[in-house]
């Protein structure tokens, strides 16, 4: 990895165009192929960065071990992964909540041994020790709401943004867990080494961000 390049690690996917946006409105220089390239690094020395493009829930992992200085990751992965580094500022893009939800027929109170499906097992874990709930967690690595029509889970704990995915499968929310927007990291030698590159973005961002929040 080049060291004079700030080297930023983008998560592919749903954040990827808000964040890009929001890199563009802060004066970044980022070109046009970006948006459409598969390739997975792409330089773009004008800024002094290097982007390098990872799966949502492996940004922080790359930040962590220092081949990335910065990136964006949303705060589920950041409560799933908890990883060794600074999340410096809310973004406030990419917004949705996690939930619990269940079958309208489910009843609590006959739950004996609760089965709980998600993507999150940490996250999933952690919030039911914190209710004092002992549940068994069932790891699932997508299309979470068939657990419960199938028979699979009791309840779900899975993002809810604009309710489709729960309405269009019968489910009901039945707990508001946790507010998600994205958030901006940095590793933590990379913020002493590189300060006053970083600095320099978190200011950027942090102004767009608030203009943003005023509109
Ligand atoms: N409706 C939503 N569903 C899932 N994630 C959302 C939603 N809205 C915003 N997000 C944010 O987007 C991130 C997930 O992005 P995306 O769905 O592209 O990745 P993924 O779940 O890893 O994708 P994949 O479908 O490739 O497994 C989450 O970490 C979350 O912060
Ligand atoms: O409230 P909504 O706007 O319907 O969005 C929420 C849905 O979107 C995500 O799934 P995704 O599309 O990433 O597919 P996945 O289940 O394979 O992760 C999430 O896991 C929910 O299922």
């Amino acid at each position: 990895m080049s060291k004079s390049l700030l080297t930023v690690a983008m998560p592919k996917g749903r954040i990827f165009e808000e964040a890009v946006g929001l890199l563009r409105q802060a004066g970044y220089a980022i070109p046009e192929e970006f948006d459409e390239s598969r390739k997975l690094i792409i330089d773009v020395p004008e800024s002094g960065m290097r982007f390098i493009l990872a799966k949502p829930m492996d940004v922080p992992t790359y930040v962590e071990h220092g081949v990335a200085d910065v990136g964006v990751a949303g705060k589920d992965v950041m409560l799933e992964e908890e990883r060794d580094v600074y999340e410096v500022l809310d973004l406030k893009i990419s917004a949705c909540y996690m939930a619990v939800a269940a079958l309208p027929s489910y009843d609590p109170s006959a739950d004996v041994a609760p089965k709980i499906a998600s993507k999150y097992p940490k996250l999933t874990s952690d919030y039911f020790r914190e209710q004092g709930e002992q549940v068994e967690i069932i790891k699932l690595n997508g299309s979470i709401e068939l657990a419960p029509i199938v028979g699979l889970a009791d309840r779900i704990v899975d993002i809810v943004s604009t309710g489709q995915t729960l309405k269009e499968n019968g489910l009901v929310e039945i707990e508001t867990m946790i507010p998600i927007t994205s958030r901006f990291i940095v590793n933590p030698v990379s913020y002493r080494t590189k300060s006053k590159q970083i600095d320099e973005m978190v200011d950027r961002l942090a102004e767009v961000v608030s203009e943003e929040v005023a509109k």
